[in-house]
């Protein structure tokens, strides 16, 4: 469960991101999150795997205040939680393998285990059969499909996709979103940032609008309510 209470966060350059923001995400829901560029998107999920520290107010994730971990706590606290963006950021010279075993190794799972999560998460989303390639040699839906099973692997009751369409042409689009839908389905929480009106209009979920740091409209089925 996520719960954010009276979030303020002013950046050092004196941008006011969040304006005082209250919101509670159930475990297991499925929230796009939209408005106009600036809006404070990707500041409001940023504060929830702790990227930035809000100025004021508390993020609860699964009743801990994260604001207050230490920095010690923070990758421990990050396993729980996967992350997505637009441009895919996945590491350049190593193989699809690699890029998803990686976020294993650094938590010290033994070489079996590794290879049988890794080859498990790849089938979630097809593409067992690109374990050898490097991202160069998929396409950019391959890529963010590898991005989320990266993302995955540690089988997190968060995952947040900051904008993963924006890169992708309709149909691959489509195709990712049937996998969020899969992920969604047996239990974790999606948190999407997205510019994609006819996503949002045709796969019906809840709906938080922000503008200018603020929650303006946090609708079940909503709409996506902005002219594109
Ligand atoms: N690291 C930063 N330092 C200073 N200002 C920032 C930083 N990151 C974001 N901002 C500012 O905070 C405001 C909110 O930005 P944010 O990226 O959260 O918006 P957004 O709704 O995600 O936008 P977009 O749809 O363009 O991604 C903007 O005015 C932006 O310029």
């Amino acid at each position: 469960m996520i719960k954010m209470q009276e979030v303020y966060m002013t950046y050092p350059n004196g941008v006011v991101a969040l304006n005082g923001v209250n919101v509670t995400i159930e475990q297991g829901e499925f929230v796009y999150i939209v408005g106009q560029s600036g809006a404070g998107k990707s500041t409001f999920t940023k504060m929830l795997f702790r990227e930035e520290v809000p100025t004021k107010g508390s993020v609860l994730v699964n009743n801990t205040d994260i604001t207050s971990l230490k920095w010690k706590e923070v990758p421990y606290f990050r396993r729980n939680i996967g992350v997505v963006y637009q441009d895919f950021r996945l590491l350049p010279k190593l193989t699809v393998y690699e890029n998803i075993a990686f976020a294993l190794e650094v938590i010290e799972e033994s070489p079996k285990s590794i290879r049988k999560r890794v080859m498990n998460v790849l089938d979630q989303v097809g593409l067992k059969n690109k374990a050898r390639f490097i991202p160069d040699e998929l396409s950019g839906g391959e890529q963010q499909r590898v991005a989320i099973a990266r993302a995955m692997v540690n089988h997190p009751s968060l995952l947040i996709a900051d904008e993963p369409t924006g890169n992708l042409d309709p149909e691959t689009s489509w195709e990712i979103m049937r996998i969020l839908e899969e992920i969604n389905a047996s239990g974790t929480t999606i948190l999407m940032a997205t510019h994609s009106k006819e996503i949002v209009n045709t796969i019906k979920k809840r709906v938080i609008a922000m503008e200018d740091g603020m929650i303006v409209r946090d609708e079940h089925r909503g709409e996506y309510g902005y002219e594109v």
